[in-house]
């Protein structure tokens, strides 16, 4: 625990770097089982963005367990560390007047809860079944937890626990999901009726 420690204000705030960036920061945190497509709608979502001349980068929890997050594994107090070191680097981008897109299971509602009262308030929930992750299984890793072979996997023998509020829910229709510009598009939508696309 750090002590005789001082916050250092910058010259320059967060309403002026929003403003040479016309556009404001903030946080879209997705969550959902592993296959649920947080990565394809983190990917849409950020193209759709760009395209409307936002700024916006990409959390993603896969990714980041390469560097930064490299020394955790998947064990609950990993996952808890995994979501305060994210949220806090999440913080950062959207203080730097960025839309920050965090893709992560994160899947304890009381750590999500923990940063959203606090500065994320736009929570995206993908809620799809564990049947359609499972028959996705892209990296074979719904096969292996099954056989065993993987001990501790979200959704098969580790908890994953839905959000009881989330700004935006996206799920099958009739056993079919939307497509990531559709639904990339729903989350554009809310960020534009929230102000958060207007320019600054
Ligand atoms: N045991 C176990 N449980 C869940 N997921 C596992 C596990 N082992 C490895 N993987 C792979 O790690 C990716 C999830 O990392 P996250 O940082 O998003 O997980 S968490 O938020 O800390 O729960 C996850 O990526 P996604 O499929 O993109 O969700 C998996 O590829
Ligand atoms: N909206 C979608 N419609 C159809 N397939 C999708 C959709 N979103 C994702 N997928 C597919 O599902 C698989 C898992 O998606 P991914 O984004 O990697 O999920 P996650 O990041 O949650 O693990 C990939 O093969 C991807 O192509």
């Amino acid at each position: 625990m750090s002590t005789n420690i001082f916050w250092q204000e910058s010259p320059i705030g967060k309403t002026e770097r929003q403003k040479l960036l016309n556009q404001k920061g903030c946080v879209v945190w997705i969550t959902g089982l592993s296959g649920s497509g947080k990565s394809t709608l983190a990917c849409s979502l950020s193209r759709e963005l760009y395209t409307r001349g936002k700024l916006s980068y990409i959390l993603d929890g896969d990714n980041l367990r390469h560097g930064l997050n490299k020394d955790l594994g998947f064990k609950a107090e990993d996952r808890v560390e995994n979501i305060r070191r994210v949220g806090e680097v999440a913080k950062l981008f959207a203080d730097a007047g960025l839309i920050c897109i965090a893709s992560l299971i994160s899947p304890y509602r009381k750590d999500r809860d923990a940063y959203f009262s606090a500065f994320i308030k736009h929570l995206v929930y993908m809620n799809m079944s564990l049947q359609l992750c499972e028959a996705r299984d892209p990296k074979g890793l719904y096969k292996l937890a099954r056989a065993g072979k993987i001990k501790g996997f979200t959704g098969i023998d580790d908890p994953y626990e839905s959000p009881l509020n989330c700004e935006i829910e996206l799920k099958e229709k009739e056993g079919e999901c939307p497509s990531p510009v559709t639904m990339a598009e729903e989350v554009i939508a809310y960020l534009e009726a929230k102000g958060f696309l207007q320019n600054q």
